[in-house]
């Protein structure tokens, strides 16, 4: 299990993570998320130990994790742009991390081969941003680690492979409950793989929740009455985000479904419809909730 609290990170006069508490449980895939420049890579080395925070503690499995060799043993960060000794070949890397890691499982790297149809005698620096990806997933998943973070991991793979690293990911996690945190700016992908969010922002989470509980948090209407709105209808409701067309009024609401519907329908409306948001829409409207917006954002 991963735990921050309130932890607080600047570079020289720079406050890049204020006040972060989160918490990863064993077996989980937690999607981080966020604006660009909101502080994720920086949460993430943090959490990998690569960087010390300024204060407030981080515990992987109730240790501290900066400077602890035998911990790092059992975290993998992938970092957005992979990192190799560029002359070397797979098998020399493999021979690397065989030799850093005491996890390292020689079967398991030699059943990926199927997986990655790549030569293991080939040099990185030879080698595609795509194929370059593909070595970095082989490496980590035959460490077996325990903690996987990943930086905007599938970032220049086809689809075809994103979806075999993503089967191979979802099988560590069932058969022997890794826990992977990952960063990804395509929501699609975390709505697939998730079921942890967090979303970051300016260094602050905003929300830390259980996927499915996000996505029954918030919900599109379409509502239309005869006459004008009824004044109390917005006091009474959890208002992100209007738009009114016509005689239809489009809102985001948060609030679960029965309770939105219960109220809605005590105001008689003419029209009234309730549909569920995607990840990607939640992310906008919270974030314009923020003041991080576009306008006539309803689709
Ligand atoms: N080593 C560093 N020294 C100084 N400032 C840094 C350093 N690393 C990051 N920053 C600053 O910290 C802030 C957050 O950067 P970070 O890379 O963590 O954001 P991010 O959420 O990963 O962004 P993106 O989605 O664009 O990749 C930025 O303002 C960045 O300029």
């Amino acid at each position: 299990m991963i735990e921050l609290t309130e932890v607080k990170k600047s570079f020289e006069d720079i406050k890049v993570l204020n006040n972060v508490s989160l918490t990863v449980k064993k077996g989980s895939i937690y999607g981080l998320l966020g604006s660009n420049g909101a502080g994720k890579t920086t949460l993430l080395k943090t959490i990998a130990g690569i960087y010390r925070q300024n204060s407030g503690s981080i515990h992987i499995d109730n240790e501290e994790v900066f400077e602890n060799v035998a911990l790092k043993q059992s975290i993998i960060f992938l970092p957005d742009i992979p990192y190799f000794f560029a002359q070397s070949t797979i098998k020399q890397l493999a021979q690397f991390y065989k030799n850093m890691y005491p996890t390292w499982n020689e079967e398991r790297f030699q059943q990926l081969k199927q997986a990655f149809p790549i030569d293991l005698k080939k040099k990185v620096h030879r080698m595609s941003k795509g194929m370059q990806r593909q070595v970095a997933f082989w490496l980590a998943l035959s460490t077996m680690p325990d903690i996987l973070i990943l930086d905007e991991p599938l970032d220049g793979l086809d689809a075809v492979m994103r979806q075999k690293i993503k089967n191979l990911l979802v099988q560590d996690v069932a058969e022997r409950e890794m826990t992977i945190l990952i960063s990804s700016h395509n929501l699609r992908e975390v709505e697939d793989l998730c079921d942890h969010v967090g979303i970051l922002h300016q260094g602050q989470l905003l929300i830390e929740k259980d996927l499915d509980d996000l996505k029954s948090d918030i919900h599109k209407i379409q509502v239309a009455f005869k006459g004008d709105v009824p004044l109390a209808f917005h006091e009474d409701l959890e208002i992100l985000y209007e738009e009114k067309r016509g005689s239809v009024l489009l809102c985001i609401v948060r609030g679960k479904e029965n309770k939105l519907a219960s109220r809605i329908q005590s105001y008689k409306p003419l029209v009234f419809d309730i549909l569920p948001l995607t990840l990607e829409e939640i992310f906008i409207y919270e974030m314009g909730d923020v003041g991080y917006a576009i306008e006539n954002i309803i689709v």
